[in-house]
């Protein structure tokens, strides 16, 4: 008799899987090598952002004092007294209608409280001439305008971009302290696969899931090891799968996790002792989606089926290995957004459909079986669409997971 499995909600699943993340502690990493990684401590500001007064346009520092009164009919002049560039500090000091010339991102002089653009100014040989009054501090970046020292400027447990390089680099990070990056192994079980340079023979295929996952891997930075095509026979398949997993902190095996007489993946986590989490999700693809746990390590069982392997992979170790690394938005990224077109077809489980969204509307990207390979790579999202028993029309509002972006979300919010 076949095997009867309870379908868990996504939702529990998802946080099922979440909870059973083995933390891999932290390593210290060059900053250049950073980018892409998770940060593994506060970034702390060391002094104030910008540290001194500057000038944020190239013309004349002057005080603002000497400014009133000034017109169009009645021009101030001011003597000019020095000239500084970027980098160089004036050893003058302004006094009564005096002006230095200043250039971008200079430090203001002592005595200075305002700029002067060139633009707002005519020049005369050793003077110049201003047509308007100037506040104090009208024209001038303040100390600390944009962080104040000792603030914590962004957390730990977040995603470093080129941004989070920058103001590492402001603040005289040359190493950073990063989370540990899991060590991923891959392994594709499937009698009737052929390696990608194989011809094809009658009722082959080649591997498709696998390059695809090093792929989904390698645009979260993320290492790992192809362990190749195992057949589909329970012993020898046990054997490598029981030494991938203990070389790897995580495994994904795809294909096999069904309830077919070739489906061997079930029976090799029992050999394994592995705590199974779950055999069944209420979700469409990807509903025989198996996890277990072995020795503190994940066991990602994701299904053989193309469009069902990369969700399964989308939705559960995508987030599984973040939250290994103590990522703070592990999940993915969502919006909401109308769909360009029906969907009629009601299903019982929640349907995550291969789609394009341009920004506004969300349209199901073509042939979207779960045994598809084309809607995957015409897709850059997945439409979410909650089971029941009616389909979607046109113009509804539907929530849609965004694919390939760098950063994730703190919430899975459906
Ligand atoms: N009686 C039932 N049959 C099936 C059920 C069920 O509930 N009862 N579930 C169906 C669903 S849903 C799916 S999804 C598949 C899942 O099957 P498996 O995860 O066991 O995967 P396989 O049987 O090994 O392969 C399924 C399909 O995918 C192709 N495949 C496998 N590996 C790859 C690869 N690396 N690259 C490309 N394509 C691959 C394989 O040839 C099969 O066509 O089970 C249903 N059956
Ligand atoms: O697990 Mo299957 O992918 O629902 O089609
Ligand atoms: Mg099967």
């Amino acid at each position: 008799m076949v095997e009867k499995r309870t379908p868990l909600p996504v939702i529990n699943a998802v946080e099922r899987v979440l909870e059973c993340a083995l933390s891999l502690g932290t390593e210290k990493i060059e900053l250049e090598e950073s980018f892409g990684r998770i940060l593994a401590e506060p970034i702390i500001a060391s002094s104030d952002v910008p540290s001194f007064d500057r000038s944020p346009y190239d013309g004349f520092a002057i005080r603002s004092v000497d400014s009133v009164g000034a017109t169009g009919d009645n021009r101030i002049a001011f003597k000019v007294i020095d000239h500084i560039g970027a980098g160089e500090v004036s050893t003058k000091k302004l006094a009564a209608f005096t002006a230095i010339r200043i250039m971008t991102g200079a430090q203001l002089p002592e005595g200075a409280d305002a700029v002067v653009m060139f633009e707002q100014s005519v020049e005369t040989e050793e003077s110049m001439t201003i047509r308007k009054p100037f506040k104090a501090l009208e024209n001038v970046s303040l100390q600390g305008e944009d962080l104040r020292k000792n603030e914590v400027v962004i957390n730990s447990g977040s995603y470093i971009n080129p941004g989070t390089i920058a103001l590492l680099a402001t603040f005289g990070y040359s190493q950073v302290l990063v989370a540990k990056q899991p060590f991923v192994g891959i392994l594709s079980t499937g009698t009737e696969l052929l390696a990608v340079n194989e011809e094809l023979e009658p009722g082959k295929i080649r591997n498709s899931n696998g390059p695809m996952i090093v792929a989904q891997l390698k645009r979260m930075g993320i290492r790992c090891k192809m362990y190749g095509i195992s057949i589909d026979q329970l012993d020898e398949s046990y054997e490598v799968v029981k030494k991938a997993a203990t070389e790897t902190d995580c495994l994904i095996t795809t294909g096999g996790v069904s309830v077919g007489d070739f489906d061997f993946l079930p029976a090799i986590y029992e050999r394994l002792g592995a705590e199974v989490l779950f055999n069944k999700v209420a979700m469409r693809p990807g509903s025989v989606t198996t996890v277990a746990v072995a020795n503190g390590r994940y066991l990602f069982g994701l299904s053989g089926n193309p469009s069902a392997c990369f969700t399964g992979f989308e939705l559960f170790v995508r987030p599984a290995l973040l939250k290994m690394m103590s990522a703070s938005k592990p999940y993915l990224p969502h919006t909401t957004a109308r769909l360009g077109e029906n969907f009629t077809k009601a299903n019982p489980f929640t349907r995550f459909v291969r789609a394009l969204y341009d920004g506004k509307i969300v349209s199901p990207a073509g042939f979207n079986k779960s045994n598809a390979v084309s809607s995957i790579a015409r897709g850059n999202a997945l439409i979410v669409l909650p089971g029941g028993t009616r389909g979607y029309q046109s113009g509804d509002l539907v929530d849609v997971l965004l694919l390939g972006m760098e950063e994730g979300s703190d919430k899975w919010k459906l």
